[in-house]
């Protein structure tokens, strides 16, 4: 046995050399180790599943885990399309498209769902559900003739239950794991989405498809299990939903210190985005960063279920940064800042002259910017710059509205038609570099380390520092000497932003392309 801590597992010997890395077992010498590492390796763990009265079940560390070191990996044991989706094929998933060059929509054979083409008839994500459903005579909603590449159609709620049902008989074990998940559906179940789901889901399963024996409760507690555990993952650029039963046992934090990533095959790997520490709770974060408190405690709560008590929502000024505060324009000095961030109800106080807002104004107001955003034309740096001027009395620099705008703009400025490298002047190249580093700061607080967050903004940085340094070069503002040190500079946030990026999906390619030239300029 491996976890026997008196015995070396390969000779019995009573021994005391520990496993560094998870310290469950020891060895008599070094050479047993070895011999011993092709079995070991498979249950080297660094963490525990625990549990507490707030977090229920989660990832605990049992030894100091490293940046960037692998937690673990878990494999997909059911996938499928969102409660309500583009239309997609349910055998490999890809988006189906209606432009006449690009066609490729096939209705089935038998069941009569959407599928890109006949060979998909036999796709192993699709053949045991076909045949269900054909064998009952169902015919889909979604007619094939009239497909709507962008509307997302609700018909497609049922997938995902019916393949995690189809479990039941396919694979047992898998099956027992999956009730074994949080669902919260007692909850969920008075809920609009629920009252909607009871009427489609349940005829679908227990008229249409003939499963009366099953308990009702059964079939929404898996759809609450999907709504609580399940990750998003895109493939051939459509989002759909996966279930990883390991992976469900990670806990949110709002500045968490763990983030996953998906291979080719959906397999999904968990990485250190910061040093963790041997007892700490190792966390995800089901929200994202630059949202305010209030915005993402109500997202938690209505996506998951809970109150998120964690370190940055329980602090009023979020880490010093205000960002879920408007100025205030009674004294014109001030913010204002809620006076309990855990209660939702609590009254709002300007900190400089005590002006008072109800918690019910400050909903609506951010209700009603969040609108104009969404109103923007996303594609228009112009567009996004004029929101911050026209606010700018109302939201301080580092305030969430602001915040999103400013990123948006990250990404327009060098990217878009228009506004590539090349046709930005000097002011704007300038911009995009004061945006970046002000941005990157606040990531430093609320998504530190090997985060998507922090680099995808080191990538927009380096390639804008390299922008500004040949300039400063070839305007004569600079030495070459400078230039050089410069460029230095901009390669090490390249390499940085590297090592954060390289699992994303063709990310590879396009980051051992731009070392190449920047190493090129450099030389
Ligand atoms: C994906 S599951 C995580 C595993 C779950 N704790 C269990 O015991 O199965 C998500 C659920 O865990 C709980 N949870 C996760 N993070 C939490 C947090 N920061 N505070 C309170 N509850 C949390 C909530 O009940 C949430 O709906």
């Amino acid at each position: 046995m491996t976890n026997n801590l008196k015995n070396c597992p390969v000779c019995q010997v009573p021994s005391k050399l520990k496993c560094t890395a998870c310290k469950n077992v020891v060895y008599c010498s070094k050479e047993h180790q070895k011999t011993h590492w092709k079995k070991h390796k498979l249950e080297c763990k660094c963490f525990e599943i625990a549990t507490d009265a707030v977090l229920g079940r989660h990832l605990k560390a049992t030894r100091d885990i490293k940046e960037g070191e692998v937690i673990l990996s878990d494999k997909a044991l059911v996938c499928g399309p969102k409660v309500a989706s583009v239309p997609l094929c349910l055998g490999c998933n890809k988006q189906l498209q209606v432009k006449p060059h690009e066609k490729n929509f096939y209705k089935c054979k038998k069941c009569t769902w959407p599928l890109c083409g006949e060979f998909c008839e036999l796709n192993p994500n699709h053949k045991a559900e076909c045949e269900l459903m054909s064998g009952k005579k169902f015919v889909c909603k979604i007619d094939v003739n009239k497909i709507d590449e962008t509307k997302k159609e609700s018909a497609y709620c049922v997938i995902l239950p019916l393949r995690c049902l189809l479990l039941r008989e396919r694979n047992p074990e898998g099956y027992k794991k999956l009730l074994e998940l949080e669902d919260h559906l007692e909850e969920r179940i008075e809920t609009p989405l629920y009252h909607v789901l009871k009427a489609n889901l349940l005829t679908f399963v227990k008229t249409i498809l003939g499963y009366s024996d099953l308990d009702e409760k059964e079939v929404l507690k898996i759809a609450a299990i999907l709504d609580t555990n399940s990750f998003e993952v895109r493939q051939n650029n459509v989002k759909v939903r996966a279930l990883f039963p390991q992976a469900s046992m990670f806990s949110h934090d709002c500045t968490s210190n763990a983030r996953h990533y998906f291979d080719d095959d959906m397999n999904i790997t968990f990485i250190a985005k910061t040093k963790i520490l041997k007892g700490d709770v190792i966390s995800i974060s089901y929200t994202q960063p630059l949202k305010s408190t209030i915005m993402r405690r109500e997202h938690l709560k209505q996506a998951k279920c809970f109150d998120c008590c964690c370190k940055r929502c329980s602090d009023p000024t979020e880490f010093n940064t205000f960002i879920g505060s408007p100025n205030c324009i009674k004294c014109n000095a001030g913010k204002i800042v809620s006076s309990n961030p855990l209660d939702n109800s609590a009254p709002w106080n300007c900190n400089s002259c005590g002006h008072s807002i109800t918690a019910k104004l400050i909903n609506y107001g951010n209700r009603s910017i969040q609108e104009e955003i969404e109103n923007l034309d996303k594609f228009s740096p112009k567009a996004l710059e004029e929101f911050i001027i026209k606010f700018e009395n109302m939201l301080h620099p580092t305030n969430t509205h602001v915040l999103e705008v400013k990123y948006a703009l990250t990404q327009l400025y060098g990217n878009i038609e228009g506004f590539y490298n090349n046709d930005l002047n000097n002011a704007a190249v300038q911009r995009k570099y004061d945006l970046c580093n002000e941005l990157i700061e606040i990531a430093n607080q609320f998504d530190p380390g090997l985060s998507l967050f922090r680099g995808n903004l080191l990538i927009e940085l380096q390639e804008v520092m390299v922008i500004k340094a040949r300039r400063d070069f070839e305007s004569g503002l600079d030495t070459k000497d400078n230039t050089k040190d410069k460029l230095d500079h901009a390669m090490e946030i390249l390499k940085e932003a590297m090592k954060i990026l390289i699992f994303e999906p063709d990310m590879k390619t396009i980051l051992e392309q731009k070392t190449r030239l920047l190493t090129e300029e450099i030389l």
